[in-house]
């Protein structure tokens, strides 16, 4: 198990390292448009696993979704301090 923070601080040594068997460096690689609809994508699965499975299974596809935002973030080169800002 691993917090918020501990993932992206796992996923930004990834990206700076280029690690070759990240599929976090691909998704960053790919660009903003790719990261943007997988968020999306994540979203409305999210959604769809709230109104309609049990609280596991939309946990698990809201732990997606939170991967996919920081991937976002990766892409645009945002850190955690430039989005707790707005909280
Ligand atoms: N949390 C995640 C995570 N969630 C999703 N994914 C990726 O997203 C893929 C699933 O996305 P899809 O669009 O194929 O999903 P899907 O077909 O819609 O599947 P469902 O939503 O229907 O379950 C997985 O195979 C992973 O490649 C993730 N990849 C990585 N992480 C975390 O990131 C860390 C670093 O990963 P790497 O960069 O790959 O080393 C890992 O240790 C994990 O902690």
């Amino acid at each position: 198990m691993k917090s918020f923070d501990e993932l992206f601080a796992e996923l930004s040594g990834k990206v700076a390292a280029g690690d070759p068997g990240s599929g976090t460096v691909t998704a960053v690689r790919d660009g903003v448009h790719a990261a943007g609809k997988k968020v999306v994508e994540e979203a409305a699965e999210s959604w769809m696993a709230a109104e309609f499975e049990d609280a596991g299974r939309t946990a698990e596809e809201i732990s997606q979704l939170l991967y996919r935002v920081q991937v976002l973030m990766l892409t645009r080169g945002l850190s955690l301090d430039d989005v707790y800002a707005h909280l």
